[in-house]
């Protein structure tokens, strides 16, 4: 199976994030992807190519245009506001009762503007990560689309927190999203997209919630008592033409192999009854049970099951890296997963 890489993703690092009420370093690091990318090289999955750079119109297709400009400007917004500190983040929201139907010129507003959290923070080399973690997935789209059976998209930061017009969750384009729209530009006329990570992908379900054209199922932490704890609940099916498109599958803290099989059994055969072109998995393998803010049990062992079980779709899958925090075991975990998909 091939790789697409992105050196690139390196420049969003020194970030830190709110925990417990106090500043901590953050979780989503540069090493994450090196010890993804070192085990691919030491499981001799194949090939690791560097992303082709894309233009921003397959990412302007499922996200808001507005919000990718501001994406991709607010760095220099930062320092035009005379801000010099080594990151932006927001730290005021347009939450119920307020006005959102008009964006505040200041930085500071938008911000929050365009967040759900204050878990998307930006650095100097955020932006540049950020468009290639984009470019990362569409290039592994392209090498699905153009005949191999799956691809690995190798992304940082990851992407499934992202909505049409928020950022979250130290994701800022939804790479899983684009790349699903992608597909259904060439050629696809349905896509399925599977998010396993430990956390709900409420990025990927708000943007396709009202479509019919793609699919999405998660299994999750139970969002009652689990970040991002405002979607993701059973009864959440799709609306208009999306009814019956979206499947969620919340579990309790403590969940492990034996119940969290049993709900991907049960989404792997709505995939089969919903006959897509293409499968995009976002591979958060942040359910491992040595995750430092997660609380799913899954061993190791389990992941070549994850893959087994995906391969026996019979389908071509694009695999996009989403979460997964227990760093000297995220290759392992992760690369387990596509080497269970080709049945070594
Ligand atoms: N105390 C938990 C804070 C969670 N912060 C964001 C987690 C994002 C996971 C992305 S896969
Ligand atoms: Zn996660």
């Amino acid at each position: 199976m091939k790789t697409v890489f992105s050196p690139l993703h390196a420049g969003h690092a020194d970030t830190f994030e709110l925990v417990a009420g106090e500043l901590v370093p953050g979780f989503e690091k540069p090493s994450r992807a090196e010890f993804i990318r070192a085990r691919v090289e030491s499981e001799k999955l194949g090939d690791i190519l560097p992303p082709q750079e894309h233009d921003l119109s397959a990412a302007r297709k499922v996200h808001a245009s507005d919000y990718i400009d501001f994406l991709s400007t607010v760095w220099s917004q930062w320092q035009a506001a005379g801000h010099t500190g080594p990151a932006a983040l927001p730290y005021v929201w347009p939450t119920r009762g307020l006005r959102a139907d008009r964006r505040p010129r200041a930085i500071e507003a938008q911000l929050g503007y365009y967040s759900f959290d204050a878990g998307a923070p930006f650095v100097k080399g955020t932006w540049e990560a950020v468009k290639s973690s984009c470019d990362v997935a569409l290039t592994a789209a392209g090498l699905v689309n153009t005949g191999e059976r799956a691809a690995f998209a190798l992304c940082r930061p990851p992407g499934h927190h992202a909505g049409s017009a928020f950022m979250g969750g130290y994701c800022y384009i939804n790479n899983a999203a684009v790349a699903a729209q992608w597909f259904r530009d060439h050629g696809a006329a349905r896509v399925s997209v599977l998010d396993i990570d430990y956390h709900h992908g409420n990025g990927t379900q708000e943007i396709f919630y009202s479509r019919a054209d793609v699919q999405v199922l998660n299994l999750h932490a139970d969002p009652m008592a689990e970040y991002p704890f405002f979607l993701g609940h059973a009864d959440e099916h799709g609306s208009g033409a999306g009814q019956g498109c979206n499947h969620n599958y919340p579990m309790p803290a403590g969940t492990a192999w034996d119940e969290w099989s049993l709900a991907l059994e049960d989404a792997c055969a709505k995939i089969g009854a919903c006959r897509p072109d293409v499968v995009v998995v976002s591979l958060g393998v942040d359910t491992f049970e040595k995750d430092p803010i997660s609380r799913f049990r899954l061993k190791s062992s389990d992941y070549p099951l994850i893959g087994k079980r995906i391969r026996k779709l019979g389908l071509p899958v694009l695999f996009v890296m989403e979460g997964g925090y227990a760093v000297e075991e995220i290759g392992i975990n992760a690369v387990g997963v596509l080497t269970g998909f080709e049945g070594r």
